[in-house]
């Protein structure tokens, strides 16, 4: 038992890496992270490209969301399940999320902050799109970087246009007690990458393939890049997409946010086919994302934790 507290997710260094100027790094960190995905889904990056008062300010901004009330809160609706207002669920009593779609797209953030403000709220929008943005640059270094450790850079192109970013700012109230409640139940993520910030409250567990919990700590150096099951699927099975839970206790709320490169609706997702063989039969058959997330979103398809592979399993 004891040993599962020292456990700690593996910690990769982005400073000085470019996505265009290949630097004297690159390879070595290719390594590093090819080998984190493999093994766990999933590492912490110290990624410095985004300032630290950039950081703070988000904080600022993500408390500032949640503190508008509940009707305001509630006028942010999205057709697709998940990208608007969440909260008030009786499973997760503690969790509220808002989603802010295309959050690297001016407009697409100035529209959600008018609805959110109806007089504006400059500060708001440009800390959510700058955020979003020099974020997205981890995102793309890390799919270049497991697109060319797999030998299939010439996917890159493809695979970087079919997704789009969805920035999701989650808020996990104070359980105001010692005991450890739930904050989000254990699942996979269902796009291609996430990568997390959080204020400096504990929370985050992430399942090892052993079946042990890491529980990140937090720190306002890293990012936790976490591999969701689109990638796993198009990499057919070489990249693991963890399970991962928020766990709550004590006094102080967690507000954390998440930048998840998600595949276009009508992308298919298909693993190519040098990834295939006799000793990697197909895992997955080909699918498109938004269908399956109608899966995902009915009632069965909540309770089913492998839900891509009773969906599209091979
Ligand atoms: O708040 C967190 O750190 C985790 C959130 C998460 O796992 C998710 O939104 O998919
Ligand atoms: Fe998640």
């Amino acid at each position: 038992m004891g040993s599962e507290h020292t456990l700690k997710l593996p910690v990769i260094d982005f400073t000085d890496l470019k996505l265009e100027a290949k630097s004297r790094n690159w390879e070595t960190v290719k390594s590093q992270v090819h080998k984190a995905l493999v093994e766990y889904g999933c590492f912490e990056a110290i990624f410095d490209s985004v300032p630290l008062d950039l950081r703070k300010a988000l904080f600022g901004s993500i408390q500032e969301l949640f503190d508008l009330p509940l009707e305001t809160k509630m006028l942010n609706v999205s057709k697709k399940p998940y990208h608007g207002y969440v909260g008030q669920y009786p499973m997760v009593p503690l969790f509220e999320s808002m989603g802010i779609d295309d959050a690297i797209v001016h407009e697409k953030v100035e529209s959600m902050t008018n609805i959110m403000w109806p007089n504006g709220n400059p500060s708001f929008s440009k800390t959510i799109q700058s955020f979003s943005g020099q974020l997205s640059e981890l995102d793309q270094i890390v799919r270049k970087m497991v697109l060319e450790s797999l030998g299939l850079e010439k996917y890159l192109e493809e695979h970087m246009n079919s997704t789009n970013y969805l920035l999701r700012v989650m808020k996990y109230k104070a359980p105001q007690t010692t005991d450890t409640k739930l904050g989000l139940t254990t699942h996979s993520d269902k796009n291609t990458v996430t990568i997390l910030y959080q204020n400096g409250v504990e929370g985050l567990e992430v399942l090892t393939k052993d079946g042990k919990w890491i529980s990140y700590k937090p720190s306002p150096h890293t990012f936790v890049v976490i591999i969701g099951d689109s990638l796993h699927a198009w990499s057919n099975g070489r990249l693991h997409s963890p399970f991962h839970r928020v766990m709550m206790s004590g006094n102080v709320a967690r507000y954390s946010a998440g930048l998840f490169s998600i595949p276009k609706g009508g992308s298919i997702i298909k693993a190519p086919e040098e990834l295939v063989d006799e000793e990697h039969p197909l895992l997955f058959k080909p699918f498109d994302h938004v269908e399956f997330l109608k899966y995902y979103y009915t009632e069965q398809g909540q309770r089913d934790q492998f839900a891509l592979r009773t969906y599209c399993g091979v």
